[in-house]
């Protein structure tokens, strides 16, 4: 897998291991990742008059070194603008004392349109804000609007975080090594890294291996093998069966979005569980979701029992307050006095369910700790995760993928932690960080469809982690494929293309 996603400490372990494995050595990696960037410099950029490397004072700035000896020795005009001298005997020395071309020191920096710059001046190492020359050096290539070539990552992004320190490039392109980072994905700092290029410099997958990394972009690979694929003696309850609580007569669209994305992501049967003065409304927009009245926990108790759903969605619509605490509550501890055929594999908490719960969140991680509960996924957006999560998203300082992974902790729960760049975290640590989405998707109602995906999966016996990445990943894919003018109730039909790729990848051929 090359999914994985390095914070910059797992990279510098890679690095320690790959040099104690031997042959490699640190100039070779270095020299390796300068000759990375310089042949995306030369093959992107045949035309640049000049090309201005910045190098900094740390191994980032000695890959810059390396790509202006390369440059300057394939006859581009090259200028190194130097900022402070790596320290004596490191690589980067190594690396400036082989390189010929004369740095200037970076306070004197200019440019002249047409030219390039190759930002080396801090990768993982950045360790506090842009400031100084370095600050200067940004606007500098801002105000000429010069292509910047990022070693590693823009400097000012955190490689660990995505935020930017101070000041930021921002790259039309940035080369990494071995893996990505979680800031090459993490908003603000995915947006100033343009077109991201992997190089391989010698890093072997077995030393990945050993680093038991946690983090990864969330793609196909990371789930593909558990994509339910129906068997041929399939029947529609084999299939799983997913039950939507839907909100009173004004609040039911949200549920009938979500319980159509549950049937498309292959759940065979669903059903719409509507207050018994929503009926109608509901009855009048269903075809093949099925209906059935849920007043209270009697009800709902009933249905388990008779109809065995494997997974539920409550929230979207559903209103706030103490009826919906009351089910939430009920749906999570049932596990008890169930026998195995009415257990339900899978629930998710979405929009109301989580809001329910602002004033008296223990109650809810609670519940979903008991050994019998289901399988619980929350799927807040920046709002419901403040209300459910204070503490946790009130800390600025940490990342978002650090936030979603304390909050999954925290509620024992998978938390999907939307927005454009969505998290997805289990309490056992493992995260995952979405990119394929689209601002298409900011659109009412597009979330209901999320929850539904997601309840359709479950329902058919997909692990809840596995699950929530793989929604999350056909949600965004189908949204951003469908693009402008894209609603809600477009989506449902649009994951179709998707998932018929999905399986086609998953057995080879449908
Ligand atoms: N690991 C690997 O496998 C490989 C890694 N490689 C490369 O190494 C890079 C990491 O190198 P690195 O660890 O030396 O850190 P780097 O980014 O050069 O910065 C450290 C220096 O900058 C300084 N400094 C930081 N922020 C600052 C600021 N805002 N303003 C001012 N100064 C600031 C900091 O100062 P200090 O924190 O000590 O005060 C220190 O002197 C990595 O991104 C990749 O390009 C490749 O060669 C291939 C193999
Ligand atoms: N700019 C964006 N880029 C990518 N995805 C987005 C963007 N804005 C929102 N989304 C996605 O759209 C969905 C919106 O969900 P939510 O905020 O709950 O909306 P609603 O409550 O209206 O259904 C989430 O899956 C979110 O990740
Ligand atoms: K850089």
């Amino acid at each position: 897998m090359s999914n994985e996603l390095l914070s910059p400490a797992e990279m510098s372990e890679a690095d320690r291991l790959t040099i104690a494995a031997g042959p490699t050595d640190g100039i070779d990696l270095m020299r390796r990742a300068g000759e990375a960037v310089a042949a995306v410099v030369l093959k992107r950029y045949p035309a640049a008059t000049h090309v201005h490397v910045l190098c900094g004072p740390g191994n980032n700035g000695g890959d810059g070194y390396i790509v202006a000896r390369i440059l300057a020795g394939s006859g581009v005009g090259t200028t190194i603008w130097a900022s402070g001298t790596p320290r004596p005997e490191s690589d980067a020395a190594l690396a400036a004392a082989q390189c010929p071309v004369k740095p200037r020191p970076l306070s004197d920096f200019a440019a002249e349109a047409g030219s390039i710059v190759v930002d080396a001046l801090y990768g993982a190492g950045l360790s506090k804000p842009l400031s100084g020359d370095a600050a200067k050096a940004v606007d500098t290539a801002t105000a000429l609007r010069l292509p910047v070539v990022a070693v590693d990552l823009p400097s000012g992004v955190s490689g660990a975080s995505g935020q930017i320190l101070g000041k930021a490039f921002r790259a039309e392109v940035t080369v990494t090594f071995a893996r990505k980072k979680p800031g090459h994905l993490l908003l603000p700092g995915r947006e100033r890294c343009g077109e991201i290029v992997l190089a391989d410099i010698g890093i072997g997958d077995g030393i990945i291996a050993q680093l038991a990394v946690s983090t990864f972009e969330n793609v196909p690979d990371l789930w593909l093998r558990e994509f339910p694929v129906p068997a041929v003696d399939a029947h529609k309850y084999k299939r799983g069966h997913v039950g939507v609580f839907s909100g009173g007569p004004g609040a039911t669209g949200a549920a009938r979005l979500s319980a159509l994305a549950a049937a498309r992501s292959g759940a065979g049967a669903v059903t719409v569980l509507p207050p018994a003065n929503a009926m109608q409304v509901n009855a009048a927009h269903l075809t093949s979701i099925m209906l059935r009245k849920a007043d209270d926990s009697v009800d709902v108790d009933a249905f388990i029992g008779e109809r065995r759903p494997s997974a539920f969605v409550l929230g979207p619509g559903f209103g706030v307050g103490e009826k919906t605490r009351k089910f939430a509550l009920a749906l999570l501890t049932s596990g008890e006095q169930r026998d195995t055929s009415t257990r339900i594999d899978g629930l998710v908490f979405d929009a109301d369910a989580i809001t329910s719960f602002r004033e008296a969140p223990d109650v809810l991680f609670q519940a979903s700790r008991q050994p019998d509960a289901p399988a619980l996924v929350m799927t807040p957006h920046d709002g419901e995760f403040a209300r459910l999560f204070p503490g946790i998203a009130d800390d600025v300082a940490t990342s978002k993928l650090a936030r979603a992974r304390l909050a999954a902790a925290r509620a024992n729960a998978i938390i999907v932690y939307k927005g454009a760049d969505t998290v997805i975290a289990a309490p056992n640590g493992l995260a995952a960080i979405n990119r394929n989405g689209a601002a298409w998707l900011a659109t009412a109602g597009s979330g209901d469809v999320l929850s539904g995906i997601i309840a359709g999966l479950l329902a058919q016996g997909m692990p809840a982690f596995e699950a929530a990445c793989a929604a999350v990943w056909i949600h965004a894919e189908a949204g951003s494929r469908f693009g402008p003018g894209l609603i809600a109730e477009d989506l449902p039909r649009a994951l179709v293309p998707v998932l018929r790729e999905l399986v086609e990848a998953r057995t080879g051929a449908l």
